[in-house]
């Protein structure tokens, strides 16, 4: 679990310094922080889950909240994303397992830091009948990183769209969103 987490967190920062030289900024400029980011070993029984509003998926529709996440899987499929996540009706598309391979997600906060040039990504995992494992690689920055929007991301004709956010506060709001009503 450890050398896993190593080589995760490597992985990482060297996705978010491509991700930075994209962007003009400095290759350091997103620090993935170890105290923030969270490894999550995820079992899907393979049953499927009987609510009042008939859902049957392992997670719902949803996108991650932080900068990036880091996903591998045993193959079982079930895995599925929308390119167009405005588009309506929505699109979903099976991610097909590639050995050795990692899926990559878009956090919601990148999406935000670099004002939607990089979009956060829509995924949902179905249930196929058949039990499924996976490992999640939640990457965060430090919680007193400043959220401003990057500066080759707007302009007079697109301007910021969201104000600046302490990380930290931008997940307490995120947390409370999600169960304010539950
Ligand atoms: O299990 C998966 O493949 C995805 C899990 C996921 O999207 C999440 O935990 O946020
Ligand atoms: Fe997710």
């Amino acid at each position: 679990m450890k050398s896993y987490y190593q080589c995760a967190m490597g992985t990482s920062k060297r996705i978010l310094s491509l991700i930075a030289l994209s962007l003009d900024l400095d290759a350091e400029f997103f620090k993935p922080d170890g105290s923030e980011t969270i490894l999550r070993p995820i079992h899907y029984s393979g049953r499927a889950i009987e609510s009042k509003h008939g859902s049957d998926h392992g997670a719902n529709a949803h996108t991650d909240y932080g900068m990036l996440t880091l996903l591998s899987t045993d193959g079982t499929p079930g895995l599925q994303i929308c390119r167009d996540k405005d588009g309506r009706p929505q699109l979903w598309e099976d991610v097909h397992h590639i050995d050795g391979a990692l899926v990559v997600n878009i956090g919601d906060l990148l999406e935000r830091w670099t004002n939607n040039v990089y979009r956060s990504t829509l995924h949902r995992v179905l249930m196929v009948g058949k039990e499924r494992y996976s490992v999640a690689f939640f990457v965060w920055p430090s919680p007193d990183m400043m959220v401003t929007c990057i500066e080759s991301c707007c302009s007079e004709a697109n301007p910021p769209r969201y104000p600046p956010i302490r990380s930290d506060e931008y997940l307490e709001q995120r947390l409370t969103s999600t169960y304010k009503y539950k």
